[in-house]
Formats: structure tokens, sequence, C-alpha cells
């Protein structure tokens, strides 16, 4: 494994040693790495790599068997005010069907003692006040991931984790997502995000941590696992301009070995 950036003092997401098996199959192993405010970390694997499982266990949705994860300097459960210390989506249609979205973030901001303002400030921000009254179970997919999103950002945390935001985008809503993540991190937030899209993360992310099989197979910024993982000839006949789409080739050689479903 690769680790350039020490786990600085800062690191507002900590995994230390991060452990989960299911059924006696361990999918997520002694996974340890830090995530800084102020910039935009992909989580980067291959398909059933245990991105989800690891996002549940820093937000204490899951128990590891080993290991322990830190919000803040604090496991999550034992945060006072979690909604405006972290966000995060991790499944854009947990929500009930038969609500309005702003009824839905109503409830949200009741139950965490947030003021009505939020609700409307996260409906702008995200651009649903105009449907805010429709029944969020008619929602299309890329309304729904709005929803999810402004629901994250409720309580105006400032860590936001966000699981596959852009699956199954247009790009206008990629594009959104992508402006607002920049916006977040430039305005001293964390902001972790999965994908498996490589084109995505290439201009998203400022640093990537990357897994295979459970496992963390690299973290550093995104410029450097793409001048690090290339084949070399490639890296140096293409222009510095274009590299960013070389990280799909940096991702496939670093992870050649750790693909769960692969053809043979
Ligand atoms: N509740 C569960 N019970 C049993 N196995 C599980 C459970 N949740 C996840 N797994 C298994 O753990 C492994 C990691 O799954 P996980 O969803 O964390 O991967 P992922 O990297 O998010 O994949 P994807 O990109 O396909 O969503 C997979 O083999 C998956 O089948």
């Amino acid at each position: 494994m690769t680790t350039t950036t020490p786990h600085a003092a800062t690191a507002t997401i900590e995994a230390i040693g991060l452990t989960r098996a299911y059924g006696g199959k361990t999918v997520v192993t002694d996974m340890s790495f830090g995530v800084l405010p102020g910039r935009v970390t992909g989580f980067l694997g291959p398909n059933g790599a245990g991105k989800s499982t690891t996002l549940r266990l820093l937000l204490g949705l899951e128990r590891p068997d080993a290991g322990h994860a830190l919000i803040n300097g604090r496991p999550y459960p034992e945060l006072t005010d979690p909604m405006s210390q972290v966000g995060a989506m991790l499944d854009a249609r947990s929500f009930h069907q038969g609500r309005s979205a702003r009824n839905h973030l109503r409830a949200l901001a009741l139950a965490q003692g947030l003021s009505a303002d939020r609700v409307e400030a996260v409906l702008d921000l995200v651009g649903l006040r105009e449907v805010s009254r429709q029944r969020a179970g008619g929602f299309s997919l890329g309304m729904a991931q709005r929803l999810g999103i402004a629901a994250a950002l409720l309580g105006d945390p400032a860590i936001v984790i966000l699981d596959e935001p852009v699956n199954g985008l247009d790009p206008e809503g990629i594009l959104w997502i992508r402006t607002l993540m920049k916006r977040l991190a430039a305005e001293g937030r964390t902001v972790l995000v999965s994908s498996h899209l490589m084109n995505e993360m290439a201009v998203t992310a400022d640093h990537l941590l990357v897994i295979g099989r459970g496992r963390l197979l690299a973290d550093c910024p995104t410029a450097e696992f793409i001048r690090r993982y290339t084949d070399p000839a490639l890296y140096l006949a293409t222009p510095e301009v274009a590299r960013p789409a070389l990280l799909e080739e940096a991702f496939m050689r670093l992870t050649a070995g750790s693909v769960e479903y692969a053809a043979r």
C-alpha cells in the first residue's frame, strides 16, 4: 500500500484498523486512513470492494469486528449533534415515498432539533423549491439524488459523505453535483465521495483512497496516483492537460488483482 499523506492531526474522518466480515467472509480488512477538510476525497474501488460497507462503518450504521472509526475525534454514536457534524447520503431513495420533499426534510429537521429555516435553505441549495410539495416517491433519479443531498446538508455539516452520488445522472446532474462538491470543499468542509466512475473522479477528486477486496491500496493526491500507476511510457507521451484521462488506466493497473467479479 502507498501512503503519502500521514494521518494528519486535522483529519476529521479516521478509520483505524476497520475490519468487517459477513458470514465468515472478510469484506473490509484492517482499513486505516484519515480524511482531511478542504478538499474532495474520492473513495474508489471495483464493485464489491467494500466501499459502502466502509462508509456504513464510519457512520456507525454497522459495528466493526475490529478497529474503530472516528468523526471529529469521536465514534459516530457519541456525537451529540450528529447531523450538524456529518451529513451523509448512502441511498438516494431512502425516503418515505408518500411524503413531499419539504415534509420529508421537515421531519428530519424536527427529529434533529434543526430549525425549519434550514429546510428552506437546502431546498434552494439543491434547486428543489419548485417541486418541494410534490410526492418524493414520484421523483426522477436526479431529483431523488438532490433530495438526498439536501437531507445530508440539512444540519450544515462540516463533513459530507456521499455514496455514488452521480450514478445514473444525466450530464447536467453530474455537473451540478461536481460543482457542489468542489464548492463544499472550498468552504473548508471535508467531502468524501465514493464512485467507480473514473472520468468523474479524475476531474472532481483532489485526493484518492483506492481500495480493492476490502483493503486500502493507495492513499494519495489524484495527480500523484496517476503518475505513479500509469504505464510510464504512456504517462510521458500524454500532454499534462490530458493526464486526468489516465486515471482509469492507473486504477485498472493497481486493482487488476482485486476485481471480485472479473470475466475469466
Ligand atoms: N449485509 C451484507 N451481508 C452479506 N454480505 C454483504 C453485505 N453487505 C455487503 N456485503 C458483501 O460485502 C462485499 C462488499 O460490499 P460493498 O457493498 O461494501 O462493496 P462496494 O465497493 O460498495 O460495491 P459496489 O460498488 O458494487 O456498490 C460484497 O462482496 C458484498 O456482497
